[in-house]
């Protein structure tokens, strides 16, 4: 049978355009759709136009340090409005990047949604299109906890159309959008309380990172409320009420619940395809990322594995090189490099330390130190925590941690030799860059502690 395109991807974002730009210049007839926004969460409501807001709220920091260096610096006022109107024209601009690196590889695109008819048959915008293989890259969305009131508050969308600065902001959640937004918020003026359920923020990151993480959050003014759960949301007037479980509550001119994202598949019918999902709503799939059905694979965030841009683009690059390109390979999921953007932000690479003693026992080396910079400001609250968690048979770095100024862009690079096996005694061997914060990667000479031993022993 003659299909009209021998891969159709839906959705067109991170993951979606990936693969479907590399089939296509492997030589298929490539379609696809996008319902919204081309290039999907991450340049239109995600890790672009948010990391523009960490930028303009870090430009606020240094000009309250600059003094420190004798720079004389009146900072005045912040306009939201002022940002988010150049923030929205480079996020306009990536769009049509994205638009003509499709046409550009030859691929054709709809602005419509995709549904299934059948596993070779979409309903694109009310066109009936075939294909014999289907890409499902529809991502992910905010999801709103289950409580009274909470369409009241807002999801992460949501920040990119505020034009003014709340003056009290709460956000629910201690993930990686809650953080982020938290500190920038902050610093842009805001009066920020987080209200999370557990006893430490970021759960699944290294227990030193999240020990160490309140004090940074604290020393900028930001409160947190842990052991805290939302009950009901309220309108009082001109603000809002968060009542929370035990009586108390807490008042805000606006509310981000960011509890979570679901993996977008509602609608799809993916059953007419034989696609079948996790309990979880996630699209279900084996190890080379084919779905239930032989002809239909998913990507990216539908699929809830690890929901960072940099992993769609991969795992959507491997499979069309696999598909069309005569390369099979997968991307993997070990050992990738992530930042949550806190104010210090975080770098994290590899196993944490919990994780690491499962298999062994480890060698710990820690340290927390002032860095130039910040002895000379005096900023409370900055100091850099770093973690490198050491295979005690192999001498391999299992994991790498970091919480301080840069961690995102020292991670990178930490992140290749972990990736390539180095041991603790190759960090030894390699000189450092003075005077940087980065270097203490590689003077890290006295173990802090063991860990695991336990483990070993049983
Ligand atoms: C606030 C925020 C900040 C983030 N920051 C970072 C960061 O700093 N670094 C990082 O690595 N990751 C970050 N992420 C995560 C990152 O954005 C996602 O992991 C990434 O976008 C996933 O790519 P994807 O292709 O799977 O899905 P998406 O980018 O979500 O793309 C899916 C696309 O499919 C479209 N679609 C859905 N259904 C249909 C349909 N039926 N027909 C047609 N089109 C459809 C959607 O409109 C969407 O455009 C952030 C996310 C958020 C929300
Ligand atoms: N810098 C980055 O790379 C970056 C930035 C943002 C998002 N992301 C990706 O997007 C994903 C989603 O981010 P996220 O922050 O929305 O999710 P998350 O899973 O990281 O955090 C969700 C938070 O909400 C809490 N929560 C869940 N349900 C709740 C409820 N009913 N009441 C109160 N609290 C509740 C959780 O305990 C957790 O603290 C991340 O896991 C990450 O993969 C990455």
């Amino acid at each position: 049978m003659a299909y009209d395109f021998d891969l159709f991807v839906i959705g067109g974002g991170s993951g979606g355009v990936r693969a479907a730009r590399i089939a296509a210049t492997h030589g298929a007839r490539v379609g696809i759709a996008e319902e919204r926004f081309w290039g999907g969460t991450c340049v239109n409501v995600g890790c672009v136009p948010k990391k523009i807001m960490v930028n303009a709220a870090e430009y606020g920091l240094w000009a309250d340090d600059a003094a420190a260096f004798g720079w004389e610096v009146t900072k005045g006022p912040f306009d939201l409005a002022r940002l988010a109107a150049r923030r929205d024209a480079e996020v306009a601009r990536l769009n049509g990047i994205y638009g003509r690196l499709l046409g550009g590889a030859g691929a054709t695109s709809f602005d419509a949604r995709a549904t299934f008819i059948d596993a070779h048959t979409l309903d694109v915008g009310g066109k009936r299109v075939t294909a014999e293989r289907i890409i499902i890259a529809t991502g992910g969305r905010a999801t709103r906890p289950d409580l009274p009131g909470a369409e009241l508050g807002m999801l992460s969308d949501d920040v990119f159309d505020l034009q003014s600065v709340p003056k009290r902001l709460l956000v629910v959640g201690a993930g990686y959008i809650a953080l982020e937004f938290a500190c920038v918020f902050q610093a842009l003026g805001a009066q920020v309380d987080v209200v999370f359920r557990g006893a430490l923020p970021l759960r699944g990151f290294d227990q030193d990172i999240r020990e160490a993480l309140p004090e940074a959050l604290e020393a900028q003014g930001i409160r947190l409320h842990p052991n805290t759960t939302p009950a009901r949301l309220d309108r009082q007037g001109d603000h809002l009420r968060l009542s929370l479980l035990g009586g108390a509550s807490l008042e805000a001119d606006a509310v981000l619940f960011a509890t979570g994202r679901a993996p977008n598949t509602r609608g799809l019918n993916l059953a007419a395809a034989g696609v079948e999902c996790t309990a979880l709503g996630a699209v279900e799939i084996d190890d080379d990322h084919r779905t239930t059905a032989p002809n239909i694979w998913a990507i990216g965030d539908v699929t809830d594995k690890l929901n960072l841009t940099p992993m769609a683009t991969a795992v959507g690059h491997a499979l069309a090189d696999t598909l069309f390109g005569n390369m099979p390979r997968r991307a993997s999921y070990e050992n990738v490099p992530t930042a949550v953007f806190t104010s210090p932000p975080i770098g994290t690479v590899g196993l944490t330390e919990a994780d690491a003693v499962i298999h062994g026992p480890v060698d710990i080396y820690l340290t927390r130190f002032n860095t130039m910079r910040h002895v000379m400001t005096g900023r409370p609250g900055r100091k850099t925590l770093m973690k490198l968690v050491v295979c005690q048979r192999s001498r391999k770095i299992l994991g790498a941690h970091m919480l301080g100024e840069d961690a995102a862009e020292i991670m990178q690079g930490i992140g290749i030799a972990v990736v390539m096996g180095a041991t603790k005694e190759d960090f030894d061997r390699t000189i450092g860059i003075h005077p940087t914060a980065a270097e203490e990667f590689v003077t890290l000479r006295t173990r802090t502690r063991q860990a695991g031993l336990q483990a070993a022993a049983e």
